[in-house]
């Protein structure tokens, strides 16, 4: 298994390209089921994820060609998927595919909503907590499907199709709404959903829905509203900037100091996440470009944040904010509230010398002089990647295993950091 090896104390100089979102590319991709045209897709990241999912679509007899993928010129550049899927063969997701990637479950939702009926394996156990799907699963009850839990697979029918309904969520939840929306833009009648997830990628896929011929108001607001039309046709469609893979680099620069342009980045994406820097001492500024960050010589001041839905502080950004906050001048607290057992950097950041103490849903880091590097590992992406800020500052020598985490969601991670001066590579094997 492949492992990043990082000598630390550089500061960052330079420009990181940010990539295409993880997180709208993956329910991107999923959309095509809705369609017997092609779904066009530029600016793909090139992620593990992205490639299992092509896998699982392919077992639906979705084709998937790939271009840009020629290394030279513009290796930065997204890659563009041509995604069919004029006839789906098999309805069927099976539990080796998609107990290895949560968001494969949301095939769901397209397969009832066009083909009538769908058979999908319940996601595999993940590692910041118990993730369940109930709500996903009411939210396609309310569309009408008849739903059955059998032998670990979730059998939702339709037969004559799903109808409109009013989904209300009593929590806030990016799956369920993508659920929602994919299955409604195809039901008979209006849909309305209420207390829907605003996050920038929900309203990425309206977007893609509707030059699909979808009918959607309101995405991006916690009230949608759909009228489903008959079919749907194909489009073309550039998936959003990542604003995961924005804040953690711009992290990453707090961390070591120093000053680089992160080109593509749109700071109001992520703009809890920047106050949150501006207030640890970054400087921070938007230009035409994307996002200039910058730390010259002041320390890093302690915050204390919330983890909340957008456009509050974003959970997938918690791991790499913690990592920062090992050396602040003082002591932050970090409370986690989406998922229940998102802290499973906390015993790898102490293997660095970080000062952490857990109680229940806070965490709270006293800031220390200096970290050293050390042979450490995750069981989740973006800890993972908090490992790799540490590193970054951290005396000596760091080797991150388990880098399959990181290349779930970062496209040419050590790539991208040394081009801005790390001491940082990946080794084979
Ligand atoms: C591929 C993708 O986009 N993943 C993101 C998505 O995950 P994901 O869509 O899985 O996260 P959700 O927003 O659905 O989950 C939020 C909370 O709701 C709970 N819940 C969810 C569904 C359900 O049926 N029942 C239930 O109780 C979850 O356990 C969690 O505590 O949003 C999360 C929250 O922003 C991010 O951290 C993930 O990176
Ligand atoms: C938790 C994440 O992804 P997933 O929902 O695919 O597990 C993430 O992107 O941080």
């Amino acid at each position: 298994m492949d492992r990043i090896r990082i000598v630390g104390g550089q500061p960052l100089k330079g420009r990181i390209p940010i990539s295409g979102a993880k997180n709208a590319t993956l329910p991107l991709m999923i959309a095509s089921l809705l369609t017997d045209e092609p779904l066009v897709l530029e600016n793909v990241p090139r992620l593990a994820d992205v490639a299992l999912l092509q896998r699982i679509l392919g077992n639906h007899g979705v084709d998937v060609m790939v271009g840009g993928k020629r290394p030279g010129d513009g290796e930065y550049d997204g890659q563009t998927l041509h995604i069919s899927a004029k006839r789906i063969v098999d309805t069927t997701a099976p539990y080796d595919l998609v107990s290895r990637m949560r968001a494969s479950f949301w095939v769901i939702a397209p397969l009832v909503a066009r083909m009538g009926e769908a058979k999908v394996s319940l996601p595999g156990g993940c590692a910041i907590g118990t993730r369940p799907v109930d709500l996903l699963l009411m939210a396609l009850r309310q569309l009408g499907a008849d739903i059955e839990i059998d032998g670990g697979y979730v059998l939702a029918r339709a037969p004559h199709g799903l109808r409109g309904g009013e989904i209300v969520f009593p929590k806030v939840t990016v799956s369920g709404t993508h659920t929602a929306l994919m299955g409604a833009v195809l039901a008979k009648g209006a849909t309305v959903i209420e207390n829907a997830a605003c996050e920038p990628e929900i309203a990425d896929v309206a977007d893609c829905l509707v030059k699909m011929g979808a009918r959607i108001k309101g995405a991006g607001t916690p009230r949608i509203e759909i009228e489903g039309v008959a079919r749907l046709d194909g489009t073309r469609h550039r998936v959003l900037a990542d604003r995961i893979e924005t804040g953690t680099y711009a992290m990453a620069v707090a961390m070591t100091g120093g000053d680089v342009m992160l080109d593509g980045a749109r700071p109001e994406l992520l703009q809890a996440a920047l106050d949150v820097l501006v207030e640890a001492g970054v400087e921070i500024a938007a230009t035409n470009e994307g996002l200039r960050v910058q730390r010259n010589g002041a320390g890093i001041a302690p915050v204390t944040v919330t983890t909340a839905p957008f456009p509050g502080f974003p959970t997938d950004l918690q791991a790499q904010l913690m990592a920062l906050m090992t050396r602040a001048k003082g002591t932050s607290r970090i409370t986690e509230t989406i998922f229940e057992n998102r802290f499973m950097h906390v015993q790898e950041l102490a293997r660095f010398g970080a000062d952490i103490r857990l109680d229940g849903e806070t965490a709270t880091i006293a800031g220390v002089p200096r970290l050293k590097g050390a042979p450490v590992m995750a069981t989740d992406l973006r800890a993972s990647v908090s490992l790799v800020i540490a590193a970054l500052a951290a005396e000596g020598e760091t080797l991150v295993n388990r880098v399959y985490h990181l290349d779930r969601g970062f496209e040419r991670l050590e790539d991208k950091l040394s081009a801005c001066g790390a001491e940082i590579e990946r080794i084979s094997g």
